[in-house]
This record gives structure tokens, C-alpha cells and sequence, in this order.
């Protein structure tokens, strides 16, 4: 078995470019690629290059870093007017994910009171880093909660890829599998495909092989039959914007298996850090949901598999109501139910913890 972390980080900082693993190429073809302007982060996260909603505001907040580098002015003023456009424009790269933007803003806050110009650019470097470091011990510790839910033997099924590549390392619902298998503890995934763009297929199944998890690939239309004929436990999934009522948005085709899960009585979590939980957006009806190219839908593998003009409908994610999530896990621990009250103690616990 490969220690559970001979999987490659999916962005890292160079200090004149970012590199990042291409996931659009995994699982065939494991290929690094450069980023070094802005509008080369924006495409990358715009193509899904780069995905998952923490690994997103990672990579953006290094984009915003990198293009300050290339400033010339003096003015920090003139740098601070420059910055926010910068931020808007990566923040114009995908609607839903909160990461991108709550890291682009933590940037643009960081050097609310700076002196110079200089200083700037070397605290926006910083701060992007301190965000890759913070998410991974984010991650961890998301793992170690889920990890208590969870018996040896469990089936698990997920959906996606909120795993270690959609983050800085561990993952979100996919921590907790990781850190089974150092404790010696046997879970068995059931990771579902993710049509269109097999997250769960390419990604997932790849990153859990390994590290010598145990995974059984399933189509997205089989998880009815899985849960029935598995014995499933329990369903863990990620998330994109947690609403501040608990409704959670999340990869399209979560909302159907958070309906599966409630007929068949078994529990539904959602792993998510507090970077996902997005207080200002009140209910899930309110969370900006992406709609992209037609031809994810209408071509497999670059090969067109439906009539050339058929009409397309391809929202990425969906958004399942809270009274459907049995748990939401996050790096503070995991609160079942009472969303609107819960959720925000959270913040409060976490302004608390950074005071002392
Ligand atoms: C911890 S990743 C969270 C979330 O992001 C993924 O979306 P995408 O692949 O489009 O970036 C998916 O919804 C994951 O569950």
C-alpha cells in the first residue's frame, strides 16, 4: 500500500508562477502546467483545470498574489484600486464555489492597512500561503470529525470529488477515508461517476486507489440500486456554499442522493470548512448556480454522443435543503440540524479561538 500521500498537491506557489496539477487530464495523463499571469489562473479555474471549491480559492487568492507582483506603481492607493480590479476579475471565473471569493476578499483585506507598496506584495504572498497551510489542517481535522461517524466495514457512497486534489491535501468528504486507513480502519467507498465531467470516475477513484482505499466506481443512475443492494451506511458528500440555513449547494446529482438517503433511513453528511459557509446568503434559493457548455452533456471523451442542435441543460451543481442533511462536519466539529442557529456560532467560536 502507497502511504496515503504520495497524492500530488493540486497547486503550489513559485514566486513567478503557480503550479497546478491539470485535472482535466487525470487520471490518464498526470501533467503539471505553469500559471503566469492572471488570465491564465482565471482559465484555469474557469476550464477546471484546477476544481474543488477550497483548491479554487486557494489557486485565486495565488492569482491575485502573482499579479500584484507584476504592479509597477508606487502608489498604494493606485495598487489597492488595481487589486480590486483584479479581484473582480477572478472572481468572474465560476459563480458558486464561496472559497473563490472568500479568499480573493481575505487578500484584498490583507493589505487594508499597509505603508507601502512593497509591504503589500510580500503580505499578499503570505496570506496566500497561510491559506493552502490553514486548509490543509482544515482538512485534517474535518477527516477526524467525520471519522467518528463512521464503524469499520462501513459502505460509503459519495459523489464528486471533494478529496484531496479539491483542496490543499486530505480533502473535505474524502478526509475521512484518508485518515481510516492510517488508524488501520477498513471503510468502503462507493464513489458515483458525475456526469458530465466524471469527477467522481477520473478523480476520486484515482486519488482513493492510491492510497489503497477501498472504491467501487458506480454510474450516477446506479445509486438507488447501490444503497439497496450494498447496504450502504451513509452518504458524505462536499460542498460548494453552505447558505446560512444549512441548505448546501454541491455537485449536481448531490440533491438526488440526499433524497435516496432519507427513503432508505440512512444518514446524509456534508464535510465543508467554515471557507464554505457563506452567512450572507440566507437560504439555498439565493446561491448563484453555474450553467456550463452544452458540450460537456452533448460529447464524451471529445466524441459527440447526441444530435448536433439538441437543446442542453447543464447546471453544475444543485442544492440540497437542510432538512435533508442529517450533519454538517466542519474543522470545528459537526452540528446536526438547527442550521440557522448552529452555523453561526461557528464563526463566533472561530473569532473566539483566533483571539486567544
Ligand atoms: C471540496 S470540493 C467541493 C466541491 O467542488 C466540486 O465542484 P467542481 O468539481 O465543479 O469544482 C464538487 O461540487 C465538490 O463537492
Amino acid at each position: 500500500m502507497t502511504e496515503p500521500f504520495a497524492i500530488p498537491r493540486s497547486v503550489e506557489w513559485n514566486d513567478t508562477h503557480i503550479t497546478i496539477l491539470n485535472q482535466q487530464k487525470l487520471p490518464l495523463v498526470t501533467e503539471y502546467l505553469q500559471l503566469k499571469n492572471i488570465k491564465d489562473v482565471w482559465e484555469a479555474i474557469a476550464s477546471l483545470k484546477v476544481r474543488g471549491a477550497p483548491a479554487i480559492g486557494i489557486t485565486a487568492a495565488y492569482g491575485l498574489a502573482l499579479a500584484a507582483q507584476q504592479y509597477e506603481t508606487e502608489s498604494v492607493e493606485i495598487f489597492k484600486k488595481q487589486l480590486q480590479k483584479d479581484r473582480d476579475y477572478l472572481a468572474s471565473a465560476r459563480p458558486t464555489a464561496v472559497n473563490l471569493f472568500w479568499a480573493l476578499d481575505r487578500l484584498v483585506t490583507s493589505v487594508s492597512h499597509v505603508s507601502s507598496v512593497n509591504e503589500a506584495k510580500t503580505t499578499l504572498v503570505h496570506e496566500a500561503i497561510r491559506i493552502q497551510i490553514e486548509d490543509e489542517d482544515v482538512c485534517r481535522r474535518i477527516g477526524e470529525h467525520a471519522l467518528s461517524l463512521f464503524q469499520n466495514g462501513d459502505r460509503i457512497l459519495t459523489i464528486c470529488n471533494a478529496g484531496s486534489i479539491a483542496t490543499a491535501r486530505y480533502g473535505t468528504a474524502l478526509a475521512p477515508f484518508y485518515l481510516a486507513k492510517e488508524k488501520g480502519m477498513n471503510l468502503h467507498v462507493y464513489a458515483s461517476e458525475t456526469r458530465p465531467v466524471l469527477q467522481g470516475a477520473r478523480l476520486t477513484t484515482w486519488e482513493l486507489m492510491q492510497a489503497g482505499v477501498d472504491v467501487t466506481l458506480i454510474t450516477d443512475n446506479m445509486a438507488a440500486q447501490t444503497i439497496k443492494a450494498k447496504n450502504i451506511t451513509a452518504v458524505i458528500v462536499g460542498a460548494d456554499r453552505i447558505a446560512a440555513n444549512g441548505d448546501t449547494a454541491n455537485k449536481i446529482g448531490t440533491f438526488g442522493l440526499a433524497l435516496l438517503a432519507k427513503a432508505f433511513g440512512i444518514p446524509f453528511y456534508v464535510a465543508a470548512p467554515l471557507s464554505t459557509i457563506d452567512l450572507a446568503t440566507k437560504t439555498g434559493d439565493e446561491i448563484p448556480i453555474e450553467e456550463r457548455n452544452p458540450e460537456e452533456v452533448t460529447h464524451l471523451a471529445g466524441t459527440r454522443i447526441a444530435p448536433e442542435g439538441v437543446n442542453v441543460y447543464n447546471p453544475a451543481f444543485d442544492v440540497t435543503p437542510h432538512h435533508l442533511i442529517t450533519a454538517i462536519i466542519t474543522e470545528q466539529g459537526i452540528i446536526r440540524g438547527n442550521y440557522e442557529t448552529e452555523l453561526p456560532a461557528l464563526f463566533a467560536k472561530e473569532a473566539h479561538h483566533e483571539a486567544i
